[in-house]
């Protein structure tokens, strides 16, 4: 039997078919640029246990429900998924969980409509994550389903930290407060990071930077998460894609005020025009650093306000832990991108931090330390593995109820 594990992004799906006795992965795929009908869409997909092709090719996927028939045409394909019937399971990425899943559950009527009210609070996330659920429900009606949130590792948070300073009873009655994202992510690579030093978790103070298409920062102490960057939604905090992190919140008052921005305006300006593409119309780090070597002055820019926003948070979570064993880096810009591990830790090492130029420009997929022999906190880059979590986390699910 096999495990089906579908990661929906805002403009991408991940997915890996896992087999379930070692949860070795038979087939992976990535389907990118969702929804952009100009360039295309890009293809990518893996068949690992050999029985057929890799394969990419480029064509317009115009949203969520596109890309996952396009996802079972390829296992179909490549043999390695040739009914529903094979499944066990099907683990699904849930962005927002908010305050009611501290754990994985099994999808049922109820699941979907709480995820369905947590919509407004993850625009961009929870639409794609439940069109996911529901024709992957349509595709496999009898096969279990289980939701694993993001939001989840991040329920360990005090209230201190959680609490933004409103009044007390906008948390009470709307549940406005920070949840945290990237949750499977942080979780992951900080037992990693432990395993790889050979520590237990329980002693070690870690501080995760998972830096994708979104991007976040968690403090984790003992293996439990007590503060991470992302908040009500997952636009507060670090500088992102094309999502602003951090701001003074009168920014929005006085737009509308001076300019007439309306609240649909402001919330796509935030969330779809800002960050990394705001400064330098692009929101590829690959391209972004290939500019600002070259000298483009916007794409440096950019890179600096990542870096320093990325550093300061660093800083940040140090002092929250009251010091640090570990920084991790991971996603997709921490795992490939050595000027963003350079310049975020550039200057830290009065706080213990030191990076070696060197080993920083080594590229593996495994785990990588990165410090140099003088530093006193670790610094690693380790892939991180959503998929696999979910996986793992879905096979405790199904096979406990
Ligand atoms: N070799 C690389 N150098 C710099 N950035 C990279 C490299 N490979 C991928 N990235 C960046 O990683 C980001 C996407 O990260 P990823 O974790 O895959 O995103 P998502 O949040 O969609 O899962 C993009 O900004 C991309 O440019
Ligand atoms: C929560 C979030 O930002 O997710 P992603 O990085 O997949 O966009
Ligand atoms: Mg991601």
């Amino acid at each position: 039997m096999k495990i089906l594990v579908l990661n929906s992004g805002s403009s991408s799906l991940k997915f890996q078919l896992f087999l379930k006795e070692d949860l070795s992965v038979l087939a992976s795929g990535l389907v990118e640029q969702i929804g952009d009908t100009q360039s295309g869409a890009e293809l990518t997909f893996n068949d690992s246990s050999g029985l057929k092709k890799n394969f990419s090719r480029k064509h317009s996927i115009a949203d969520h429900r596109d890309a996952i028939q396009v996802m079972y045409e390829m296992l179909e394909e490549s043999g390695t998924l040739v009914s529903t019937g094979e499944l066990a399971g099907i683990g699904h990425r849930v962005v927002h969980g908010g305050e009611s899943f501290h754990l994985p559950v099994r999808i049922d009527a109820h699941v979907i409509a709480a995820i369905e009210e947590l919509i407004p609070l993850a625009p961009l996330h929870n639409p794609a994550n439940l069109t996911g659920i529901r024709v992957t429900m349509e595709h496999a009606p009898k096969t279990p389903q289980v939701a694993v949130f993001d939001t989840a590792f991040h329920q360990s948070i005090p209230e201190h930290a959680y609490l933004y300073a409103l009044p007390y009873s906008l948390y009470e009655k709307q549940k406005v407060r920070r949840y945290g994202f990237h949750g499977t992510s942080h979780g992951y690579v900080a037992r990693q990071a432990a395993g790889h030093l050979k520590r237990h978790i329980e002693d070690l103070h870690i501080v995760t930077l998972h830096l994708g298409n979104g991007a976040s920062a968690a403090a984790i102490r003992g293996g439990e998460c007590i503060d991470t960057s992302m908040g009500m939604t997952p636009l507060e905090g670090l500088v992102m894609g094309t999502r602003s992190g951090d701001l003074d919140p009168a920014i929005l008052f006085y737009l509308n005020r001076e300019i007439h921005m309306g609240m649909d305006e402001l919330d796509a300006l935030l969330n779809k025009e800002s960050g990394l593409k705001g400064i330098c119309g692009e929101n590829d780090m690959r391209s972004i650093s290939v500019a600002a070597e070259q000298g483009d002055r916007q794409a440096r820019l950019a890179l600096g306000i990542f870096c320093y926003r990325l550093k300061k948070y660093i800083g940040a979570y140090m002092a929250a832990l009251g010091g640090a064993d570990c920084i991790v880096f991971t996603g997709g810009i921490g795992e490939n991108s050595a000027i963003v591990r350079e310049l975020s830790c550039q200057g830290l090492e009065r706080l213990g931090i030191s990076l070696d130029r060197k080993k920083n420009t080594i590229r593996q997929k495994e785990i990588l330390e990165i410090h140099s022999a003088d530093s006193l906190i670790n610094i690693l880059v380790i892939p991180t593995d959503e998929e696999h979590e979910i996986a793992s986390q879905t096979l405790g699910v199904i096979t406990s109820s």
